[in-house]
């Protein structure tokens, strides 16, 4: 028969839901949270499940095992990226994130590994260390703007590797370019805006954009990455050539590499991906902390009993704390299960393969499904709730594992991301109690989970109720500042 020819040529499809002529599965994919659809589609049709979008076919992948024998064991096939026309029309064509596999994305990654390496990490401990405190100081004096101190608290990091930070230009509005550039590339990697067609995408345009038509949205947003990239990069190239230059990684790869159009490209790219990689990520990490926080207030009390009776009170913990603080890894831990800050990614096989009997062409997009993965039922019991036991009591599978990814595409600032995440969920638990907010009539307002939509998991925003633990905590602070400031600030290995 046809069917037995085309099986026996490894050309059998996976299964999926049925799709309608033209639209294929478009209209079953829902505008948000598509990662819940996609794992009932896991669930129904098994380890790769065959969807249809205009122009393209999408194999859903929802099982731990199926995403790292694909991903990690034959990473050399899965390690390219579909190709996202809005992003690459707003101004993301050459990010790291979207790039294609080749010389390129090696080469830029290859850079990264100077400035995001274990060797390079372990010398921003102490600078990590250093800045906790000013960011307590900021929730101190303005516990509302919480995530506005997040933000600042880890672009202050990324900035300093990848610019050099102060003295460079004023940050306030590199955070603010930057943050802006990330509403655009959010908005046009969005499963809901690349996977249906270009449409949806207005579903995820920011607030503070005008309503307008795509060419204009892809002008705009080109002209407001194009800035957010180019402005702190130049500046630390003229201060590089004036002899000013704070060291950091783009001063280190302006002196160090090749100074043709092309490797500086890719080092603004490179520069942009240390930057851009970090603040928004750690944003929505943060902030589903503090959510989990508010909501669960026994874990919150064990975390910090934890902290109190190792750290004691006389000083605040520090990135070298973590293998005493199994605790405190465990919340680290069940923040990015619980609410993965990127839900899903997308990867291309380059070449044509085969699972368990499927073909898989090359060229086709594979979504690997994380937050599917950390909510396996048979693998995370009560998946929906917030329970760090299981993995320091029962044994579960990390989930630190996933939630960065995977082989060559694997997130190449996971090395920074765990200890600054984790030394600043130590320090608030050290310092702030998180309960729930009341409203005016002194109703508690109970924190939702809802998310927003876009490529990075953020919740809605939301209300909590942050206060210092102590007037010990206070002084503790106030004292941690102090002595922050009679710190070096410098980043030693990009000092040359
Ligand atoms: C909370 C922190 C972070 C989380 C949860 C996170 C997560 C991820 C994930 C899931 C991916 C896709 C991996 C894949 O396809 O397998 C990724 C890619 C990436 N991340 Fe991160 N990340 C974080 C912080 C950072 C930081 C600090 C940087 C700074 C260097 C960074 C830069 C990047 C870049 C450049 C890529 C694209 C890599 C590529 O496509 O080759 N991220 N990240």
């Amino acid at each position: 028969s046809l069917l037995g020819k085309l099986r026996r040529k490894g050309r059998h499809r996976p299964p999926g839901p049925k799709p309608l002529p033209f639209i294929g599965n478009a209209h079953q994919i829902p505008s948000k949270h598509e990662w819940i659809k996609f794992k009932e589609w896991g669930d129904m049709y098994g380890d790769l499940a065959k969807v249809e979008i205009p122009g393209d076919t999408l194999y859903l992948v929802n099982k731990r095992e199926v995403v790292n024998e694909l991903f990690e064991v034959r990473s050399a096939i899965y390690c390219s990226r579909p190709n996202l026309v809005m992003a690459g029309l707003s101004g993301w064509k050459n990010s790291i994130p979207t790039l294609g596999y080749g010389p390129r994305l090696r080469k830029s990654r290859m850079l990264l590994k100077k400035a995001m390496g274990p060797a390079a990490i372990r010398s921003y401990y102490p600078y990590i260390n250093r800045d906790v405190p000013f960011f307590l100081q900021n929730l101190l004096r303005t516990p509302e703007r919480f995530t506005e101190h997040f933000t600042r608290g880890a672009a202050r990091i990324a900035l300093k590797i990848a610019y050099g930070y102060e003295g460079v230009t004023e940050d306030e509005q590199i955070i603010q370019n930057g943050t802006r550039a990330m509403q655009v590339f959010s908005a046009t990697v969005a499963p809901g805006a690349w996977a249906v067609d270009t449409f949806p995408l207005l579903r995820y345009l920011p607030s503070w954009f005008p309503f307008a038509s795509f060419q204009k949205f892809a002008e705009r947003g080109k002209k407001i990455t194009d800035e957010a990239r180019n402005v702190p990069f130049y500046e630390v190239k003229k201060r590089v050539e004036s002899g000013t230059a704070d060291g950091s990684f783009t001063s280190m790869m302006l002196q160090t590499e090749k100074s043709d159009p092309e490797t500086e490209n890719i080092i603004t790219w490179a520069a942009f991906g240390i930057f851009t990689g970090q603040f928004d990520t750690t944003t929505a990490a943060l902030s589903w902390f503090t959510i989990a926080m508010a909501k669960y207030p026994d874990v919150q009390k064990k975390a910090q009993a934890e902290i109190d009776r190792v750290v004691g009170k006389a000083r605040l913990p520090e990135v070298a704390d973590r293998e005493s603080l199994p605790y405190v890894w465990a919340v680290m831990q069940e923040v990015f299960r619980w609410h993965p800050t990127i839900t899903m990614s997308p990867r291309t096989a380059i070449q044509d393969d085969e699972y368990h009997g499927y073909f898989i062409p090359a060229e086709t997009t594979i979504i690997a499904n994380f937050w599917a993965i950390l909510h396996d039922e048979s693998v995370y019991h009560d998946a929906d709730k917030f329970i760090p036991e299981r993995f320091c009591d029962e044994g579960a599978p990390d989930s630190l594992s996933v939630a960065f990814g995977f082989g060559r595409r694997i997130c190449p600032g996971i090395l920074i991301a765990h200890p600054h995440v984790f030394v600043t969920i130590a320090s608030i638990l050290a310092t702030f109690d998180i309960s729930k907010a009341r409203d005016d009539a002194g109703n508690v307002i109970e924190p939702g989970e809802d998310a927003t939509s876009g490529a990075i998991n953020f919740p809605k925003p939301f209300k909590v109720s942050i206060t210092p633990r102590s007037s010990e905590a206070v002084e503790l602070i106030r004292k941690s500042v102090e002595h922050s400031k009679t710190l070096p600030d410098r980043l030693e290995i990009f000092s040359m």
